[in-house]
């Protein structure tokens, strides 16, 4: 039984009514097709979305008693939660109603759906700081594009990775492995089109509140048996950041909305009581499209400076940008008046060139090196601490990624950043 997504339209529910608002619809460029039943293969459990009289209707059902103790937290989350959906683009359920789970459980878990699989890549953090240590404990940030599963297994065309290596069943648990493996305080990713059914629910039983935004036409509702369309997400420790604002930010080009989208939030450490603004970004792939992400992330550069007030709180800002340094919209980052540097320069020798790759595929086209996905801070106001290093060309093998051994044609970045007590300058 698999999901079926229609086009949900985004629909108006003033008085109540399941008309679909034209401005809701222009202004998310989502085309009315139909309004229908949708099944939601869960994990081990599927949820129906029905569209009745106020609003969207859910109904879950467990698909079987053999369900691990992973796959139980999950059913059991969508059944507390879909009857208490309040259909304002499916506002996932209040944390506090869900049991937390205990993380080594979570990762024994995904280990023994892993078990047939290689062992995992060592990465080490390398440490780049030699100055007095923080006050505070560092705030450890993952940047991942982990690959949409309807693009992997639909449109990606990863010519050398065995379908099997694609299995969601599996790959899902690779994914919870990293997250795990690392246990980053704030996670921005890219490519999620398994939000409400698995990160959403997992995610806030470890402690993270979760923001989704997806793209207004996303590349996945072309792919048959696809999940619902991908977008950014965000997750923060709620025992470690306070939630001052959020936006969620349709990225514009030459005045244009275009299908790339960002999540910027202002977040407060509950240690220090410093405020700091941490974005996620996605932004149009392929070449031939420079002139357009050069807009983009103008576009985002602007919408950062009126959110951090013109850098009056520091900054950083996460995301596959689909783009190499030599592109016009790393130069707008590099050299902008945010006063941003990129974090993973630092594992250079001198500290100013960027990493050789932080994606590596082999598709129907050939084979695709690049260095797309970056991390960026402000450079007065924060300092790296460490960061995680990327695996190397003997790791990643031959057939490249994504593989048995790694879930995502993009490599995870993770970085520990601290605050400078007091800033060199400006921020
Ligand atoms: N009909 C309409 O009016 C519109 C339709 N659309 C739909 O959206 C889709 C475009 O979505 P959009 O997100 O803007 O597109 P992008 O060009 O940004 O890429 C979409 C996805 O394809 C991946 N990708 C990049 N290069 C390739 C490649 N060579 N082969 C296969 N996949 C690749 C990207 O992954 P990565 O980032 O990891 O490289 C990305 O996740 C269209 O396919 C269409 O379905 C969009 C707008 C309007
Ligand atoms: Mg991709």
């Amino acid at each position: 039984m698999h999901l079926r997504f229609i086009h949900v339209v985004w629909m108006s529910l003033a008085n109540q009514q399941l008309v679909p608002s034209l401005d809701a619809i222009s202004s998310f460029g989502w085309m009315y097709h139909s309004l229908s039943i949708c099944t939601v293969k869960g994990v081990l459990g599927c949820m129906s979305i029905g569209v009745g009289h106020s609003g969207l209707v859910f109904s879950a059902c467990s698909m079987g008693n053999g369900t691990s103790r992973l796959y139980s937290a999950l059913a059991k989350t969508l059944n507390s939660s879909a009857a208490s959906q309040h259909p304002e683009y499916l506002v996932s359920p209040d944390p506090e109603q869900l049991e937390p789970i205990d993380p080594k459980e979570l990762l024994e878990e995904c280990r023994a759906v892993l078990h047939t699989r290689p062992p995992r890549f060592q990465r080490d953090f390398v440490d780049l700081r030699t100055d007095c240590p923080s006050s505070h404990p560092p705030i450890r940030v993952m940047q991942w594009n982990i690959l949409a599963q309807a693009l992997g297994e639909g449109k990606d065309n990863f010519v050398q990775c065995p379908v099997e290596a694609l299995k969601w069943e599996e790959r899902k648990c690779l994914i919870l492995e990293e997250i795990l493996a690392y246990q980053p305080d704030i996670l921005c990713l890219q490519e999620v089109d398994h939000y409400f059914d698995t990160f959403q629910p997992l995610l806030s039983r470890l402690g993270y509140q979760g923001t989704f935004f997806p793209k207004p036409w996303s590349p996945c509702l072309d792919v048959e048996h696809n999940n619902g369309p991908d977008g950014c997400a965000l997750f923060f420790l709620q025992n470690r950041f306070k939630l001052v604002n959020s936006a969620n930010i349709r990225l514009t080009a030459m005045t244009l909305k275009t299908n790339q989208v960002a999540i910027a939030q202002t977040l407060e450490c509950k240690e220090s009581s410093r405020q700091f603004c941490i974005a996620v970004t996605h932004l149009k792939a392929r070449t031939g499209w420079e002139r357009f992400r050069s807009a983009q992330g103008c576009d985002l550069l602007q919408n950062l400076q009126n959110i951090t007030q013109g850098a009056k709180i520091p900054l950083i800002v996460c995301g596959d940008f689909n783009a190499e340094p030599t592109e016009e919209v790393y130069k707008h980052f590099a050299s902008s008046s945010l006063n941003l540097n990129s974090a993973y320069k630092l594992l250079s020798a001198d500290g100013q060139s960027e990493p050789p790759y932080t994606t590596w595929k082999i598709r129907t086209s050939g084979e695709c090196r690049h260095t797309l996905d970056y991390i960026w801070y402000s450079k007065h106001a924060l300092s790296v601490r460490s960061a995680l290093d990327l695996l190397t060309e003997e790791q990643i093998g031959p057939n490249r990624l994504p593989s048995f051994n790694y879930p995502s044609d993009h490599l995870s970045l993770v970085c520990d950043f601290s605050f400078n007590e007091e800033p060199d300058g400006l921020l």
